[in-house]
Parts: C-alpha cells; structure tokens; sequence
C-alpha cells in the first residue's frame, strides 16, 4: 500500500504527524507537498496526490488544509476520484465500506491530531463492503463520471 500525501500549509502540520504514524505503521507514502508553512493554493497539492491515485501510483490517498474543505473539492475533480472530507471515525469507516473512498480529506483546524490519526487508521484498515447494493451505487458515480465528465 502506498499513500499520496497532500496539502496546503494550514495542513503541513498535520501531515508531519501523518507522516510519522504511516512512518511508525511501515505503510509507505509519497508526498506531493507542500513542503513548508508558507502560504500556498491548495488545488496545486490536491490534484497531484489525486492524479497520483487516479492513474494507480498510490494506491490511496490523504489530503489536508486548514477546513479539508477546498482540498476535497479539488480531488473530487479528478476523473476516478472519491475522496471523502471525514471528521469522525465512523465516516473514515463507513466511507470505505460503502463508497469505496480512494482518498481521505481532513481539516487541521476542524480536527485534533489524535482525532486525525483515529480516523487515518480508520479510513486504511477498513475495506470496501463487496454488498451488491454498494457496489451498485459506486458504479453509478463512475457511469455519471463517464456521461457527464468528458
Ligand atoms: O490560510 P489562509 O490562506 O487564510 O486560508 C486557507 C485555508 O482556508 C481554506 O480555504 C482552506 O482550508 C485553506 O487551508
């Protein structure tokens, strides 16, 4: 399992203790920046970690800033995508068992660090529901994708 990493500065904090519990963990990561607490645009860092697990160099991905809010949208935009904004752990799990979530979006601000680290552990070690009715559903994202996104 390989995780793209993500973020603005308003989650380069929280992605440092990402970092360290993946680290800590032995799952491997890719971060695609940003690299410093200086101001920059989110969409840059969300559509690099989202391309990265869209075309399948990561097999999932994480992505951070200060509401989890723009991040999310923005990986949203990459075709194959479903990236799930998550301040519990309940939705980190119930995201993967019925949606099938390829990508975690949290909030800094929203959020603690262990909170944050509750509901990582949560979105990695869940799996997708194989319940037809879920798969049915996540089939329909994509369908719509294929109609609507050209
Ligand atoms: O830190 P500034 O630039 O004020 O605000 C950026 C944050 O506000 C929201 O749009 C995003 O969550 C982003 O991280």
């Amino acid at each position: 399992m390989s995780i793209a990493l993500g973020c603005d500065h308003g989650g380069y904090g929280l992605k440092l203790e990402i970092i360290k519990y993946l680290e800590a963990q032995g799952i491997a990561y890719k971060d695609f920046g940003c690299r410093s607490l200086d101001s920059c645009d989110y969409p840059e860092y969300a559509r690099a970690a989202a391309e990265a697990v869209a075309s399948g160099e990561c097999e999932t991905g994480i992505v951070i800033c200060t509401t989890g809010i723009g991040i999310s949208i923005t990986a949203n935009k990459v075709k194959g995508i479903r990236c799930a904004l998550c301040s519990d752990t309940v939705s980190a799990r119930l995201t993967r068992e019925h949606n099938d979530a390829n990508m975690l979006a949290l909030g800094a601000g929203i959020v603690g660090t262990n909170l944050a680290l509750g509901i990582v552990d949560a979105f990695l070690h869940t799996e997708f529901s194989e319940e037809e009715k879920h798969r049915r559903r996540v089939t329909k994202i994509a369908a719509l994708e294929d109609e609507l996104l050209n």
